[in-house]
């Protein structure tokens, strides 16, 4: 069953700025990963299922509800990290998390206390002379504070963060995936989409690219193998039979990037006298650059 629904949405700011034509939809309980470089469009869908902004076409509901109408129940109802967050800048930091708790209805702080103690954040200070790591942390309170939120969306929650707290994040949306949460969070972090995201939507200049579950984007990741001959001929004579190996003349190693043809190459390789063999699989990153880059449409 899916929980959003977006359905052929256009926002054209012009210039080719925007979303085109975006349609995904994201199933109850799983976590979908929205990726793509900046100025994709990713805040801009986000900002139209929170009903801040109305699509110029199609539409997006949530539990059924459409995003713009009745955008007070969404935002009251759904846990929400925006990208950027616009503080009040004379509170502190608990005055905020109250502010916010009181707006979603919340009876008591529901989970503040806990979420503050595990990211370590001090909310008594001024929000103005916060760090933007300490803002996020704020932001991220607020998004996971009410039990009773069973939707969560997230705008890059880990910007900002350190390595120690974006471990502690991706541990977090385990947990909330395994009580049946559904989340939608955008990323630019590769390693926190491959531990918690079940799939991904990739989006680059306003158009969606691909939808595609993280397993089979593993399954389409090439290695890199750099394999060491007896002595040059060998080296050369491999080489020759494939066409994308790189082979420096007088070498007697050659390096290929291997993706479907792994077995005829390895069976081929065996023919020779190997003396090394390095394999390193492409990271999710690299491979995702692929989407990102030029001919990613293709
Ligand atoms: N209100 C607006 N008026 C005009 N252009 C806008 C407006 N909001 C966003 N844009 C443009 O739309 C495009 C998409 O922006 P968006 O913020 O959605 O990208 P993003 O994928 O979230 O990027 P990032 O990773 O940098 O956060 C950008 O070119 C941006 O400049």
């Amino acid at each position: 069953m899916s929980v959003i629904e977006i359905s052929h949405i256009t926002k054209d700011y012009g210039q080719g700025r925007g979303v085109f034509d975006v349609s995904f939809s994201v199933h109850k309980g799983e976590v979908l990963g929205f990726l793509g470089p900046n100025g994709a469009g990713k805040t801009t869908t986000i900002r139209q299922l929170m009903g801040f902004i109305k699509p110029d076409h199609g539409t997006l509901t949530i539990l059924g509800r459409d995003c713009f109408k009745e955008a007070d129940v969404i935002q009251r109802s759904l846990g929400y990290l925006p990208g950027e967050i616009a503080f009040i800048d004379s509170m502190n930091g608990m005055e905020f998390i109250r502010f916010v708790a009181k707006m979603k209805n919340m009876k008591g702080m529901g989970r503040a206390q806990e979420l503050m103690e595990r990211f370590e954040l001090d909310a008594m200070g001024k929000l103005k002379k916060m760090s933007k790591g300490m803002k996020q942390k704020i932001g991220i309170v607020c998004a996971f504070m009410d039990p009773s939120a069973e939707i969560l969306i997230l705008d890059e929650p880990t910007s900002g963060l350190d390595p120690l707290m974006q471990s502690r994040f991706v541990e977090l949306v385990l947990e909330e995936k395994k009580a049946g949460k559904t989340i939608l969070m955008s990323s630019h972090m590769f390693e926190e989409i491959e531990r918690t995201c079940d799939r991904a939507a990739i989006i680059r200049e306003g158009k969606l690219v691909a939808v595609e579950e993280i397993e089979k984007l593993k399954e389409g990741r090439q290695k890199n193998i750099e394999i060491t001959f007896q002595d040059t001929g060998m080296a050369k004579a491999f080489a020759a039979e494939f066409p994308k190996a790189v082979y420096q003349d007088g070498s007697r190693t050659v390096t290929a990037r291997v993706g479907r043809n792994l077995d005829s190459f390895i069976k081929k390789a065996g023919e020779y006298t190997i003396t090394d063999l390095d394999v390193r699989t492409q990271s999710l990153e690299e491979f995702f650059m692929h989407f990102y880059g030029e001919g990613a449409d293709k």
